[in-house]
C-alpha cells in the first residue's frame, strides 16, 4: 500500500511543504503550508503535529546549511523519515542540464523545470518551454523541446528591488503602490517599476526561446508572488503554483522505480 510522502521547498524567504497520499504525480494532496525561515522550528509541535507519517519525504534546498539542518531536525523530531534533497545533476526526469557547472544550478530551478516538462507532455506534445519563478529573486529559465535546458536569467524579485533602491536614494521611502502603464506618483512608480522590470525581462526570454527553437514556448510561471505578475504577463502564461512540489513527485517516482 502507498506511504505518504512529504515534499519540501526551502526557498530564501519560506519554507514551502505539502503531504501527499503517495509519491508519484497526480497524488492527492492531503495537507499543505508555508513557513517563514524564521519559523522553522514550530513545524513538528505546530502544523505538522497531527499529520500522519510519511513512508518518504524528497525536498529541495537553496536557503544555506544552517536552515537546512534546522529543517531537518524538525523533520527527524516529528517523523521517522531520512531528510533527502535533490542536487541539480547532468540530467534527470526528462531534462538535461545545459549549466557550465550543473551541480551549481539552484535545485529549485532544476526541480521546476522538471514539474514544468512533465506538465508539457501531459498536456500535448513536446515543445519548448519558458518557466518562470518569482519567489524572493526571480528566475526564467528556457528549455528546448528535447528537454535540454539552454540558460536562464536570475534577477532581483520585488521586495529586493524596493529595498535596493529604498536603502540606495534618499528620497525612495514610500508604501507599495499600484501597477500602472503611466505611474503618475512615487509608490506606483517604484511597483510598477519592479513589475515591468521583470515582465520584460520574461518577454525577451521569450522571443530568445521562440527564435532559437523555431517554435512557440508554452510559459509556466510559479512561486509566492507568481500572482502578482500572472495579469500583466503578455502572451499565455500559465500559472501553476505547486510547479515544485509536482517536481518533486516525479524525481520521487522515478527514483524508486530505479531504485526496486
Ligand atoms: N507587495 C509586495 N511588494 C514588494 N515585495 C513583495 C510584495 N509581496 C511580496 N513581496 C516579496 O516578493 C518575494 C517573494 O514572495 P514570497 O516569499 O511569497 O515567495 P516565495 O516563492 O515563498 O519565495 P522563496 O521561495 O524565495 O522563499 C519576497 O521577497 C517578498 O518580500
Ligand atoms: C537563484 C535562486 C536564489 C532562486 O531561488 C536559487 O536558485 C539559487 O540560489 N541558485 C544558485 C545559483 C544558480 O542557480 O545559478
Ligand atoms: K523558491
Amino acid at each position: 500500500m502507498a506511504s505518504p510522502f512529504l515534499a519540501i521547498d526551502i526557498g530564501n524567504t519560506r519554507l514551502k511543504w505539502a503531504l501527499y497520499d503517495a509519491a508519484h504525480p497526480g497524488a492527492a494532496l492531503q495537507a499543505h503550508g508555508a513557513e517563514f525561515l524564521d519559523h522553522i522550528e514550530r513545524l513538528a509541535d505546530g502544523p505538522w503535529a497531527d499529520l500522519p507519517a510519511p513512508g518518504s519525504m524528497l525536498g529541495c534546498v537553496v536557503a544555506g546549511d544552517a536552515v537546512r539542518r534546522r529543517a531537518e531536525e524538525q523533520i527527524v523530531e516529528r517523523f521517522d523519515c531520512a531528510p533527502r534533497w535533490v542536487v541539480s545533476s547532468a540530467a534527470e526526469a526528462g531534462i538535461v542540464n545545459g549549466y557550465d557547472h550543473p551541480t551549481r544550478l539552484g535545485a529549485d530551478r532544476w526541480v521546476a523545470m522538471i514539474g514544468a516538462r512533465h506538465r508539457m507532455l501531459d498536456a500535448g506534445p513536446a515543445r519548448p518551454m519558458v518557466v518562470v519563478m518569482i519567489g524572493t529573486a526571480v528566475t526564467v529559465e528556457a528549455i528546448d523541446a528535447s528537454g535540454k535546458f539552454l540558460g536562464g536569467l536570475i534577477l532581483p524579485g520585488h521586495g529586493i528591488m524596493l529595498r535596493a533602491l529604498e536603502s540606495g536614494t534618499a528620497g525612495l521611502h514610500v508604501p507599495t503602490g499600484e501597477v500602472r502603464e503611466f505611474p503618475t506618483n512615487t509608490s506606483d512608480a517604484l511597483t510598477s517599476g519592479g513589475t515591468y522590470a521583470i515582465a520584460g525581462a520574461v518577454e525577451r526570454m521569450v522571443q530568445h526561446v521562440r527564435s532559437h527553437c523555431g517554435a512557440e514556448p508554452a510559459c509556466y510561471m510559479t512561486g509566492g508572488a507568481g500572482w502578482k505578475m500572472a495579469p500583466v504577463m503578455n502572451g499565455d502564461f500559465e500559472l501553476v503554483e505547486s510547479l515544485i512540489m509536482d517536481g518533486l513527485l516525479v524525481i520521487a517516482r522515478e527514483r524508486a522505480a530505479g531504485w526496486t
